[in-house]
C-alpha cells in the first residue's frame, strides 16, 4: 500500500477546512445581500425618478394644450427631454455591485472543485450501499436506524441522481430524481434555475433513465407534459435510443460481508472466548494488569479496554489535528480509496512530545513486541463517509519496507474516540466486528506467530463513518524488530 497526500481533498475530511468553507459561505452570502441591496437601491431610485418624471404628464392630462401654453411648463419639458434622458441612459447602463461580483470571482478558486464534490457524492453512495438505505431514507436523514437531524435538498438529490446515472444505476437514479422533484417547490423553480437545475434538465435525465430501462412510452408521456420539451419529445427520445448511455468508471465495490458486518443489525455469534486480566505479556503488566478480551484465536486478535488516559487522548488529538492531511491510500488493485486524514508519526514526532513516547511504550506493554517510532505509526481521522477498504496489512512481497524491517507481522490500533455511527473495524472473512470505542486497543497478528506465514484471514476494513468522525492511532509492527525477543522461528510454507 502506498500513501499519497492530496491537499485539495481537505474539505472531505478536515472539520477545520469545512469550517473555513462555512465561514466563506457566510461571507459570500453577506456579499450577495449587499449586491442585492445595491440593486434594490438602484431600483428604488429609478422608481422614484419615474414617478417624479410622470408628475407633469399627470398634471397635463386632458388639458395638454392649455398646459403647454404656460412657459413654466414648456421650458421644463424641453430641458427635461434634452437633458434628463441622457443622464438616465448613463445611470441605467452603470453596472451595479461590481465589487461584490469581483469578490465572488476572487473566491471561486477556493471553493470545492468538481472532483471533490463528486467524491462527497460517492460518500453518500457508499453509506447508502453499506447500510442498504433507500434513497428516500438517506434523503430524510435516516441511516442504519439513526435519525440525523438533516435532509437533502432538491439540488443535492439531483446531484446524487446524476452520479447513479453516470454509473448506469438507472433505477436508483430515477428514485433520486423523484425525491428531487418532490422537493422542488413550484414557487422556487426560478431560483433553482439560477442554480443550474431547471425542470427541463430534470425531465430530460428522467426520460433518459426511462429509455435506458426500455420504458420509452413512459418517457414520452413525461416529456409531452413538459411545455418546453413537448414539441421535440420524440426526437429527444430517438436521440437517447441512438446514443445509449456509456458507463464511465464504476462505483466503489463493497463486499457483501463487509456490508453485513458494518450494519447495526449484525450481531456476532456468542464466542467461547472470554475476558480476562492480562498480566503476562510484559513486565509492566505484572504491576498493572490490563482488561483483555479475546476476539479470535486464529488469527490471534485481542482487544484491551480502558487503556488510554483521557489526558493523553486529548493531547494526541490536539497535536495531530492541525497537521492532518487528506490522503489517498493506494493498493495494487484499487487506486482511489480516499479514506481520511492521515498523519505519519515521524511528522509529529519531530515535536518531541512526551505523550508520543508514553503511547509507544503503552503499545510495547500491550503487545510485548518491539515498536520503533519510525514512520510506521499513523494517526487517521475518518470524516463523513470515509472508510478503509478491505485489505491486509502484510505485504508478502519484497519491497523497501520489507527488505529493511521484514513484513508487518502485527498491528496495534488505539481508538481515540467513540465512533458509534459506522467506523467499526471489521474482519469480513472471520465474521469479526470491533466497534470503535474510546480508549480501547485492538491488537492482532497478521502472520503466524511461529512460522511467520501470512494469514489471509486477517483481511480487514473500516466501516464508513456516517455521523461525526473517528480517530485511530495505528502501528504496524515489523518482523525484524523482534529479532532479539522472539528467538523461535520456523520456516513456513507461504513465506516470500
Ligand atoms: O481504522 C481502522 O479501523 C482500520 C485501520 C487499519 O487497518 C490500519 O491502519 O492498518
Ligand atoms: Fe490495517
Amino acid at each position: 500500500m502506498f500513501w499519497k497526500v492530496e491537499s485539495r481533498k481537505e474539505f472531505l475530511v478536515a472539520e477545520s477546512a469545512n469550517m473555513d468553507l462555512m465561514q466563506l459561505d457566510g461571507e459570500l452570502i453577506d456579499s450577495l445581500m449587499s449586491y442585492a441591496d445595491k440593486i434594490d437601491q438602484k431600483v428604488s431610485k429609478l422608481k422614484r425618478l419615474a414617478q417624479e418624471l410622470r408628475q407633469p404628464l399627470e398634471a397635463a392630462k386632458g388639458r395638454e394644450e392649455e398646459y403647454l401654453g404656460n412657459p413654466l411648463h414648456s421650458f421644463p419639458l424641453i430641458r427635461h427631454m434634452y437633458q434628463d434622458w441622457q443622464y438616465l441612459a448613463e445611470f441605467m447602463k452603470k453596472p451595479v455591485g461590481e465589487e461584490e461580483i469581483g469578490f465572488l470571482r476572487k473566491k471561486l478558486p477556493e471553493l470545492p472543485w468538481q472532483a471533490e464534490t463528486e467524491e462527497a457524492t460517492v460518500y453518500i453512495f457508499r453509506i447508502a450501499e453499506t447500510h442498504g438505505m433507500m434513497p428516500w431514507e438517506m434523503a430524510n436523514g435516516l441511516i442504519d436506524n439513526v435519525r440525523l437531524n438533516s435532509t437533502l435538498s432538491a439540488l443535492d438529490c439531483f446531484e446524487v441522481a446524476k452520479l447513479y446515472f453516470k454509473w448506469g444505476y438507472f433505477k436508483q437514479a430515477l428514485q433520486w430524481i423523484s425525491i428531487s422533484k418532490t422537493r422542488l417547490q413550484e414557487e422556487y423553480s426560478g431560483v433553482y434555475e439560477v442554480l443550474g437545475m431547471s425542470g427541463q434538465d430534470v425531465a430530460l435525465l428522467q426520460a433518459r433513465c426511462l429509455v435506458e430501462l426500455d420504458l420509452r412510452d413512459v418517457a414520452l408521456e413525461l416529456l409531452v407534459k413538459q411545455p418546453d420539451l413537448a414539441e421535440h419529445s420524440t426526437s429527444w427520445l430517438d436521440q437517447f435510443e441512438a446514443y445509449p448511455h456509456m458507463t464511465v468508471d464504476s462505483p466503489p465495490t463493497l463486499g457483501e460481508d463487509f456490508k453485513r458486518l458494518c450494519r447495526s443489525s449484525f450481531s456476532p455469534k456468542p464466542s467461547k472466548l472470554h475476558c480476562r486480566y492480562n498480566s503476562t505479556t510484559s513486565p509492566f503488566l505484572i504491576l498493572a494488569p490490563l482488561k483483555m478480551e479475546q476476539i479470535s484465536l486464529e488469527p490471534y486478535i485481542v482487544v484491551y479496554h480502558d487503556i488510554l488516559p483521557e489526558g493523553d487522548i486529548h493531547q494526541l488529538i490536539a497535536l495531530a489535528e492541525p497537521r492532518l492531511r487528506a490522503t489517498l491510500a493506494f493498493t495494487e488493485d484499487k487506486s482511489d480509496s480516499v479514506f481520511g486524514a492521515f498523519l505519519p508519526f515521524k511528522d509529529m514526532n519531530s515535536s518531541g512530545e512526551p505523550v508520543l513516547d508514553r503511547l509507544t511504550q503503552r503499545m510495547r506493554d500491550i503487545t510485548g513486541l518491539q515498536i520503533h517510532q519510525r514512520n510506521r505509526i499513523n494517526i487517521i481521522k475518518y470524516g463523513f463517509g470515509a472508510h478503509y477498504a478491505a485489505r491486509h496489512d502484510f505485504f508478502n512481497e519484497t519491497n523497501s519496507e520489507t527488505e529493511g524491517y521484514g513484513d508487518r507481522m502485527a498491528t496495534v490500533m488505539f481508538y481515540l474516540n467513540d465512533a458509534p455511527n459506522g467506523g467499526a473495524t471489521v474482519f469480513p472473512r472471520i465474521n469479526v466486528k470491533v466497534p470503535a470505542e474510546r480508549g480501547k486497543v485492538l491488537f492482532w497478528y497478521n502472520l503466524d506467530g511461529e512460522t511467520h506465514d501470512v494469514d489471509p484471514k486477517t483481511v480487514h476494513a473500516a466501516c464508513p463513518v456516517f455521523h461525526g468522525s473517528k480517530w485511530v492511532m495505528a502501528a504496524w509492527i515489523h518482523e525484524y524488530d523482534q529479532m532479539f525477543i522472539q528467538p523461535i522461528y520456523r520456516e513456513g510454507k507461504m513465506k516470500h
